[in-house]
C-alpha cells in the first residue's frame, strides 16, 4: 500500500493513514487504498474491531487539495461520489469501527471519522469542516452525517463558518465519544476496543445495522427492524451462552456463532 500502512494486533485491525508530510490529505489512490483494506478486514475472521488513525501529527486534514486544480465540476462530482461511497461501505462494516483521533481531523478526515461508530480524541486534535473557507462544502458525506451526529444548530455552525474546534468542545457537543492526553489515546482506544471485543459479534452487528438504518428510516421501519433482528439474536449460540452465563452467575464467553 502506497498511502496507509495496516496490522492486525490483538483483534484489532490498525488502518494508518500514512502521508505524514501532507498531514495524511486523502487522495485519490488513499480513498481505493481505505476500501480494500476495509474490505480485507471485514472478510478476516482475526480482526474484530477496525481502528483507523494517522501516522505524524494529524488522523487527516481532509480531501488533498492539491489535486483540486485539475477537476472540472463533472470530475469534481466524480471524486465527491467516490468519496462518499468509500465513507458510505466503512460506516457499514458489520465489525465495530473506531476513529483515534491523533491530531488534526478537518474536511475529509473528519467525515471519515464521522463514518466510524466511535471517534475518541487526544486533547491536541483539532477538528472541523472548514471546505466552506475553500470556497466548497463537504463532500464526503459530512454535510448529512454531522447534522445526524451534533444536531442542525451546531454543525451549520461548523460547516458555514469553518471554524476548528479543540477537542475538548467537540467532546462538549456530542462530536467525539471520549477525550484522552495524546500520551494515552492508544491505550485508552485499546482498552475501549477491548470492551466490544467481549461482546458477541453478531449481537453488535445486528445492532448496529438496527441503529444505522433503523433512524434513518421512518420510525416504524426502524422499530420493526429491531424486534425483527432481536429474533434473529435468538438463533445464536452466543445468545445461549449469554442467557445461561447470567443464569450460572458467570462471564460469558462469546464465540460468534
Ligand atoms: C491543517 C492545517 C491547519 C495545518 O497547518 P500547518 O501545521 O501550518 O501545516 P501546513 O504547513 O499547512 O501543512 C503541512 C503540509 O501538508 C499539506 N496539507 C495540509 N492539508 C492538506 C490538504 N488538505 N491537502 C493537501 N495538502 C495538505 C500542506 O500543503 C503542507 O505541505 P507542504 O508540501 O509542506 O507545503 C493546514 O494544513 C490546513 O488548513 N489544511 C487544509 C485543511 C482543509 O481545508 N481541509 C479541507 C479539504 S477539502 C475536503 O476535505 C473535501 C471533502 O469534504
Amino acid at each position: 500500500m502506497e498511502t496507509v500502512e495496516t496490522k492486525i494486533e490483538n483483534g484489532i485491525g490498525w488502518i494508518i493513514l500514512n502521508r505524514p508530510d501532507k498531514l495524511n490529505a486523502i487522495n485519490l489512490k488513499m480513498l481505493e487504498e481505505l476500501e480494500e483494506v476495509t474490505k480485507n478486514f471485514e472478510e478476516n475472521n482475526d480482526v474484530k474491531v477496525i481502528i483507523f488513525t494517522g501516522n505524524g501529527k494529524a488522523f487527516s486534514a481532509g480531501a488533498d487539495i492539491s489535486q483540486f486544480k485539475e477537476l472540472n465540476s463533472i470530475s469534481a462530482w466524480n471524486f465527491a461520489k467516490k468519496g462518499r461511497r468509500v465513507m458510505d461501505y466503512i460506516e457499514s462494516v458489520s465489525k465495530p469501527t473506531i476513529a483515534m483521533i491523533n491530531g488534526y481531523a478537518l474536511g475529509g478526515g473528519l467525515e471519515l471519522a464521522l463514518a466510524c461508530d466511535f471517534r475518541i480524541a487526544a486533547e491536541e486534535a483539532s477538528l472541523g469542516l472548514p471546505e466552506i473557507n475553500l470556497g466548497i462544502y463537504p463532500g464526503f458525506g459530512g454535510t448529512q452525517r454531522l447534522v445526524r451526529a451534533i444536531g442542525k444548530a451546531k454543525a451549520m455552525e461548523l460547516m458555514m463558518t469553518g471554524d476548528k474546534i479543540p477537542a475538548k468542545e467537540a467532546e462538549r457537543i456530542g462530536l467525539v465519544n471520549k477525550v484522552v492526553s495524546l500520551s494515552s489515546l492508544k491505550e485508552e482506544t485499546i482498552k475501549f476496543a477491548g470492551k466490544l471485543m467481549e461482546k458477541s459479534p453478531i449481537a453488535l452487528a445486528i445492532l448496529k445495522h438496527v441503529i444505522l438504518y433503523g433512524n434513518d428510516s421512518p420510525l416504524l421501519d426502524g422499530l420493526n427492524m429491531e424486534s425483527l433482528g432481536w429474533g434473529v439474536a435468538f438463533s445464536t449460540e452466543d445468545e445461549k451462552e449469554g442467557v445461561n452465563a447470567f443464569l450460572e452467575k458467570r462471564k460469558a464467553i462469546f464465540k460468534g456463532k
